[in-house]
């Protein structure tokens, strides 16, 4: 969970108190503020990894968006007010249950993983395999440990009855009769409210799938998907970056039009700028660095597509979304300002519900966009380009604050060997093992990137020469451990490295120069091993 105990209980509170307030005067303003709070209390579950109380929040947004259609004033629907009141009981009953369990919550114990040894800062991810068949899964049990995971087999039973919530729960179709896989899984995700679950072995149709998932599975693999590939998704699951928070720039002239926009967004978790003269948008694009811009169509002296059309001028603006919000019902004008440059219109009065999740959506694949402009597309890192960039952003906050910084150069051994032995995709995976295992044992201010085929840069701000190399030694002698699986059987392999330490006077060329001598130097002293650059001050 990225949230601490207090954010939960509030979040939970706000909407309580927002319940309670309609429930004494049921008017429809403050039924809009219950709906957006709703909404936005099922998208702070869901941004948190909680996906059971995501699931009893859902209910009541569901409640709620169906009286929002049909009910504009007069009495409260006495049946919703029933249905509402016990939804709004149980979620409050089963936050208060997962708040008890979690005395000490991740994100308590994250925030000690700024400081300190590498090795030992991230609390290990736990996994629980339910499963009648724990050979099968024993290979991929082994794996684990190496990625900072701890794995266990386990009953049903034994499962259900654990005090601590495990992050994720592996359900094994394989041995369940008729319901019972079903079941199962219904009784997990209403005892747990953030564990992941995964189920596994099913049969690859359509009503095995959605009956797991309409249980409470969050992933689902038939029995014919590799065991690779359930790794892959466990490392991801236990991987969770925290999202920045979303940004909206609001051109609006009307500052009460602009008050109450910002109201609602600030409701569903979004932080926003307003602009109230069009000719000021690009300075604050510029400042802000939005995610969207919300635009009205009307403003006095220029029109939203006008100012869409001058924001489109600018190469760095050429994508970021702009949605029209405006008293406009032409549909031909409409449109008009779509083909102009727009991603969405939405007229006003707005459904406050329905803008933030246009909104919300529109960023996601905004950012997702983004994304693949700087990531590796095989293994998820920084791309070669931006691995530069973060040693440059490195040196420069060294230079600030007066830090230590070091670089390493990592690249596999053999590997040529690999792909001609086993084949490119087996390659592929010994190339994501590897990346997965940097990232999980890297705290949140270094930086790993995929700077070549099989190489890799690791930057370490803060971390002095012997740090970087005990750290990143513990990492190597793991790494041989891990078997790659192939067609009949598995192999290991290792890697060499190389590190450097930046100097005050060094640029970001001759750093990354020095690593790349030490890890020529691993290679040609045998391979499997670390050299350090020796300082030429
Ligand atoms: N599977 C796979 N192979 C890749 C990828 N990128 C590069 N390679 C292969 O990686 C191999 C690198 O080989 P070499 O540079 O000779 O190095 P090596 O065999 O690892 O030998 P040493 O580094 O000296 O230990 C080449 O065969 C590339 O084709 C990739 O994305 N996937």
């Amino acid at each position: 969970m990225a949230c601490s105990s207090v954010e939960l209980q509030k979040k939970c509170d706000d909407l309580a108190s927002k319940w309670q307030a309609l429930v004494q005067a049921p008017v429809f303003d403050r039924f809009v503020e219950f709906a957006v709070a709703s909404a936005s209390t099922t998208e702070f579950f869901a941004a948190n990894g909680l996906p059971g109380l995501k699931q009893s929040a859902l209910g009541i947004e569901k409640l709620v968006l169906a009286v929002l259609d049909t009910w504009s004033g007069g009495p409260f629907p006495a049946d919703a007010k029933l249905s509402l009141d016990g939804q709004m009981a149980e979620l409050g009953a089963r936050v208060l249950t997962y708040i008890q369990d979690h005395a000490s919550t991740l994100l308590e114990r994250r925030e000690h993983q700024g400081v300190g040894l590498h090795a030992s800062v991230a609390p290990p991810k736990t996994i629980r395999f339910v499963t009648h068949h724990p050979d099968h899964w024993a290979p991929l049990i082994g794996q684990t440990g190496y990625f900072n995971i701890q794995a266990q087999c386990c009953s049903l039973e034994h499962c259900l009855a654990a005090r601590q919530e495990p992050s994720i729960v592996l359900v094994d179709a394989h041995g369940f009769s008729g319901s019972a896989f079903a079941d199962a899984v219904h009784d997990l995700r209403e005892r747990f409210s953030a564990t992941r679950i995964l189920g596994v072995s099913l049969a690859a149709d359509f009503d095995a799938i959605n009956t797991a998932l309409r249980a409470g599975c969050d992933y689902c693999f038939s029995s014919e998907t590799a065991h690779a590939l359930v790794m892959e998704r466990i490392v991801k699951l236990c991987n969770t970056e925290e999202e920045p928070i979303y940004r909206v720039l609001v051109v609006e002239d009307s500052k009460t039009a602009s008050a109450l926009i910002r109201r609602t967004l600030t409701e569903g978790g979004i932080e926003s700028q307003a602009v109230t003269r069009p000719q000021d948008v690009l300075t604050h694009l510029m400042q802000f660095q939005p995610d969207l811009v919300l635009m009205d169509m009307h403003m006095p002296g220029c029109t939203g597509v006008e100012v869409t059309r001058v924001i489109r001028q600018h190469a760095e603006f050429l994508s970021i979304p702009v949605v029209y919000l405006s008293g406009e019902t032409n549909v031909a004008l409409q449109v008009d300002a779509l083909r102009m440059g727009g991603d969405h219109f939405l007229t006003k009065p707005f459904n406050p519900v329905v803008l933030n999740a246009v909104v919300k959506s529109k960023i996601e694949r905004y950012r997702s966009l983004r994304r693949t402009m700087y990531q590796d597309s095989l293994t998820g890192l920084l791309n070669h380009t931006s691995s530069k960039q973060q040693v440059d952003t490195a040196i420069r906050s060294a230079l600030a604050q007066g830090t230590a910084l070091c670089v390493a150069m990592v690249d596999i051994d053999y590997f040529k060997k690999v792909n001609d032995s086993y084949g490119h995709p087996a390659g592929d995976q010994v190339i994501r093992s590897l990346a997965w295992l940097l990232k999980q044992r890297l705290r949140k201010t270094d930086a790993v990137g995929r700077y070549g085929g099989e190489e890799f840069l690791v930057v370490l701000p803060g971390t002095s020469l012997a740090h970087a190399r005990q750290f990143l030694d513990a990492i190597r002698a793991d790494f041989s451990h891990i078997s790659h699986p192939h067609d009949t059987g598995t192999f290991t392999n290792t890697f060499s490295c190389g590190i450097a330490q930046w100097h005050v006077g060094m640029v970001s060329d001759r750093v990354v120069k020095q690593a790349d001598d030490a890890l020529y130097d691993a290679k040609r002293s045998g391979r499997n091993q670390i050299k350090v650059c020796e300082p030429d001050f």
